[in-house]
């Protein structure tokens, strides 16, 4: 389908540069491009990706996800993610809160997880509507395949770049264990007021997130910074981001920045924003604890460290959850609940 011409990212709005990184060149593991990442991962821990060779399953991954967020409310409500912590299914707006004051998100989103998605028809962790069922095959599993060869990829990189055992982090990601791993479908309505956190400041829970943006929206607060700025969408380009996992694995060598959805800046805020995100996640059973004894970079940069901090003692399934389940609306009973959905990012912001 042709993608519908919309108006410019705005030029008045502030926005921070990203480093470009070429997946091919990875690939080739040319070494200049593997530092690039490896830098990028460390200070801001966002980046963009060209050259990612997934650009036909996450242009159907957009139609495809305009067809499932246009499903009658109903239809979408009885496959809601529920309120126990977890992730998988749709979440209907204002399902999540954004802020400890209570403050409710404007986005519907339905995840889908590769578990489902790799063994169906049979179902691992949930069922999904019909329309999903149909496109499991044909459009879900090319791009969460896809997603999976490049996210893995970039993990390897990181891998040797914090002097880890060959494979230290792919053996915690492996693809025969269940895991939170999934792909998003987000939507944010038209109009929204222009400031508007569509989706409130988070971490993410998980090790890379390979994101796909067409409209303006999303944010990131730079380290030592109080000024949100936004990322400008590049045709073409993924976004990749290091999340909660990779930041405690790494004893914090490797950052997961804090970052938000705002209503599409200028003359985009009248279009709907459709996102579509692949998360790579550890096994459920992976301990998130710092790697200190398979890496002496690591064991070093844990002396500096609040080690608490990255010595969670708490397997990457129940890290999910536990996120999950405290930002569900419903559950809210005060500040509290919000703070013990709190991923690491270390200090609140609104
Ligand atoms: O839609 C976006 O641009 C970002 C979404 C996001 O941060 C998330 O789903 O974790
Ligand atoms: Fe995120």
């Amino acid at each position: 389908m042709p993608l519908p011409t919309i108006p410019p990212f705005p030029d008045n709005v502030p926005t921070h540069p990203l480093r470009i990184i070429d997946y091919q060149l990875i690939k080739a593991k040319d070494e200049m491009e593997m530092e690039s990442l490896w830098e990028a991962a460390k200070s801001l821990g966002f980046w963009y990706l060209k050259n990612h060779g997934a650009d036909d399953e996450v242009d159907t991954m957009f139609d495809f996800s305009a067809e499932v967020m246009a499903l009658p409310l109903e239809e979408k409500m009885e496959f809601t993610q529920g309120d126990g912590g977890n992730s998988f299914g749709y979440k209907y707006i204002g399902g999540n809160t954004i802020e400890a004051s209570g403050l409710r998100d404007s986005n519907e989103f339905f995840n889908i997880s590769k578990d489902d998605a790799f063994s169906y028809p049979i179902v691992t962790h949930r069922t999904y509507p019909a329309l999903i069922n149909n496109n499991m095959e044909t459009v879900v599993a090319p791009f969460i395949r896809k997603s999976l060869e490049v996210t893995r990829d970039l993990v390897n990189v990181l891998n040797d770049k914090l002097c880890l055992p060959f494979n230290e982090l792919g053996k915690r990601h492996n693809l025969n264990e269940l895991s939170g791993n999934e792909a998003r479908l987000i939507r944010i309505p038209p109009n929204l007021s222009l400031d508007r956190k569509a989706l409130g400041h988070h971490t993410d829970f998980g090790s890379i997130s390979f994101l796909h943006n067409r409209l303006g929206g999303l944010q990131v607060l730079p380290p030592g910074s109080d000024r949100w700025q936004y990322i400008r969408p590049i045709p073409g380009h993924a976004i990749c981001n290091v999340g909660d996992a990779l930041h405690i694995l790494s004893g914090g060598i490797l950052r997961s920045n804090i970052h938000r959805v705002l209503a599409p800046p200028g003359a985009q805020s009248h279009y709907e924003r459709s996102s579509v995100v692949f998360f790579l996640r550890p096994g459920n059973s992976v301990i998130l604890n710092a790697l200190t004894e398979q890496s002496p970079m690591i064991k070093k940069a844990m002396y500096s460290a609040d080690s608490e901090k990255f010595m969670t003692n708490t397997t990457a399934e129940v890290w999910q959850a536990r996120r999950f389940k405290y930002r569900r609306a419903v559950n809210q009973k005060g500040p509290e609940t919000w703070y013990n959905g709190q991923g690491t990012e270390g200090r609140d912001y609104t």
